[in-house]
């Protein structure tokens, strides 16, 4: 049985008087049947983890280098994010692809890496607009996959997130049919690479989902959750995307 999971993106959001958005919704979910993640900027990671001990709020980071220490001016490893108190880890999120020209096998990379530190990794992917308006989509989705997934992984160290770029803060949601078609497809994948174990990676859906839309989106099959991006910054948003997963 997956777990199902609500992730919050906080992005360049977020100093140190916003961490009372976490001991809010820390307050409003106690005991939450899904699991419940923010991943808030790097300088924020370890005092969002030592106010949510005891919790069941998780901290996750938005990126690690697939080094495990060196010469990186201003990255960070798997194993620092860990020590620092981080569960999870974003990899391949594509605006780091966008911005930071990450490629698939440099997501890869960190994406073992992450796992490698004893890290959950959540692996984005999704297509852009034209590839989309190109009928690409499923190829896309399958380079992606094949190509970033690491070499051992199980339904404990990774999840998979499918954001369509075009989704992401843009108010535009994917419509049911195309959440539905895509998490169909990469389980299906899943399935084909892994076997009946394939059954045990959680998928994602990320892009624009709010507390208006977020039951909708829980019903369609093979979401386990979402990765929030603007929802997740404050209680008042995310809480009611907790709400609608648990009742999922
Ligand atoms: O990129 C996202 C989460 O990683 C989605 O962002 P928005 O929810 O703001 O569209």
């Amino acid at each position: 049985m997956r777990r199902k999971l609500a992730a919050g993106n906080w992005k360049m959001n977020g100093l140190g008087a916003d961490l009372a958005e976490l001991d809010r919704l820390c307050a409003a979910h106690p005991a939450p049947n899904c699991e419940m993640l923010i991943c808030p900027p790097a300088t924020l990671i370890h005092r969002a983890a030592t106010l949510a001990e005891g919790t069941a709020l998780r901290i996750g980071g938005q990126d690690c280098h697939a080094a495990t220490s060196g010469a990186h001016t201003g990255d960070l490893s798997a194993e620092m994010l860990r020590d620092a108190g981080a569960t999870h880890v974003i990899t391949g999120h594509s605006e780091r692809r966008a911005d930071h020209g990450e490629t698939d096998a440099i997501v890869r990379a960190k994406t073992e890496a992450a796992i490698a530190a004893g890290l959950t990794a959540i692996l984005c992917l999704g297509e852009s607009l034209a590839e989309r308006e190109s009928g690409r989509t499923l190829d896309v989705i399958r380079a992606q996959l094949s190509d970033s997934l690491p070499e051992d992984f199980s339904g404990e160290t990774l999840v998979v997130a499918y954001e369509p770029v075009w989704a992401i803060g843009t108010g535009k949601v994917a419509s049911l049919d195309q959440i539905a078609e895509v998490h169909v497809f990469l389980r299906s994948q899943l399935l084909e690479r892994l076997g009946a174990d394939g059954d045990l990676i959680r998928l994602l859906y990320g892009g624009s989902v709010k507390a208006a839309n977020a039951a909708e989106i829980f019903a369609v099959p093979e979401v386990d959750g979402a990765l929030v991006g603007g929802a997740s910054l404050t209680a008042a948003d995310f809480t009611p995307i907790v709400t609608a997963l648990d009742r999922a």
